[in-house]
């Protein structure tokens, strides 16, 4: 499978040592999307790869699928373009907060086939949310993020603060870099609407914290997912890109679980 990188920072960088590293040859990295040619130069020596500033070659270069690694706000830009040429793997999910968006986008897959893959970046648990909503016996879920007080407010106090207490769909237009979880959940679950999210500024703490509670039918769950941040970047956890590589390796096997 020969994949198209769009964003060459924290997560992008991870897939491209990981699947270099590793020399697999099921999944390769071949072209990467870029803004500017000189400041990412040096990957095409040390990867391998083909650099792009134009989304249309880009599109063209040999690449069955794209995976997007770069913000919210690029993928919006992108994505129909995108989608409507390749199967694509999107992680910054906030881009699809927006009904009208997400709407013609899944317009565009159904028309042309393609199918767009969510990994579950920083959480987990998505199997059994979309599971229980699929079979309409969800009611209630609700997301608490914690996170290092200094990622979220840039003159932190010694107390916890509450910077966010809302909807899935309110918290990703204040926060595009920091919840995304929260739309992976609330598109698996009840909607964004309805996702509850609080999230906090710890300055105790070097975490990403994410807690979910559901309750349904069912019965009830409850995950907790302590994670390490990338050190070139706190407001990313390391479990985030291990989802993308995750994902892409779930797209070249035969047997899926969850
Ligand atoms: N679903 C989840 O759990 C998570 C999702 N994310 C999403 O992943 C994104 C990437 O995360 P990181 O790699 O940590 O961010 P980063 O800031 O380290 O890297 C982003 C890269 O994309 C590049 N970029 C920005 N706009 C671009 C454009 N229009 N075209 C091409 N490249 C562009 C930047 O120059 C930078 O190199 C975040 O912005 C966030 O939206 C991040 C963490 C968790
Ligand atoms: O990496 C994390 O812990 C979560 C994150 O930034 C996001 O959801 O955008």
């Amino acid at each position: 499978m020969r994949v198209g990188l769009i964003g060459a920072g924290t997560i992008g960088t991870y897939l491209l040592d990981e699947l270099s590293r590793k020399n697999d040859q099921d999944i390769r990295i071949t072209s990467v999307f870029v803004r500017n040619l000189e400041k990412y130069q040096h990957l095409e020596e040390r990867y391998g790869v083909q650099l792009y500033t134009s989304v249309d070659e880009f599109l063209d270069s040999s690449i069955d699928v794209v995976v997007e690694a770069a913000n919210v706000q690029a993928a919006r830009e992108v994505l129909p373009d995108i989608v409507s040429e390749k199967e694509t793997v999107l992680i910054s999910i906030g881009a699809l907060a927006e009904e009208n968006f997400f709407n013609k986008i899944t317009e565009i897959i159904n028309e042309k086939n393609h199918r767009v893959h969510l990994p579950s970046g920083a959480i987990g648990g998505l199997d059994l949310i979309e599971n229980v909503t699929e079979a309409g016996i969800i009611d209630t879920l609700s997301l608490v993020t914690r996170k290092p007080a200094h990622t979220l407010l840039s003159e932190p106090t010694d107390e916890t603060k509450t910077v966010f207490e809302g909807n899935a769909a309110e918290a990703i237009e204040q926060y595009p870099k920091n919840i995304n979880v929260s739309i992976a959940l609330a598109l698996a679950g009840v909607g964004l609407q309805q996702t509850k999210v609080t999230l906090l500024a710890d300055p105790n703490l070097d975490k990403n914290i994410h807690s979910i509670q559901v309750s349904g039918d069912f019965g009830t769950a409850s995950f907790e997912i302590s994670n390490n941040p990338f050190p070139s970047n706190k407001n990313t956890s390391y479990l985030a890109a291990v989802s993308v590589l995750g994902t892409l390796k779930k797209m070249t096997k035969r047997i899926n679980i969850g």
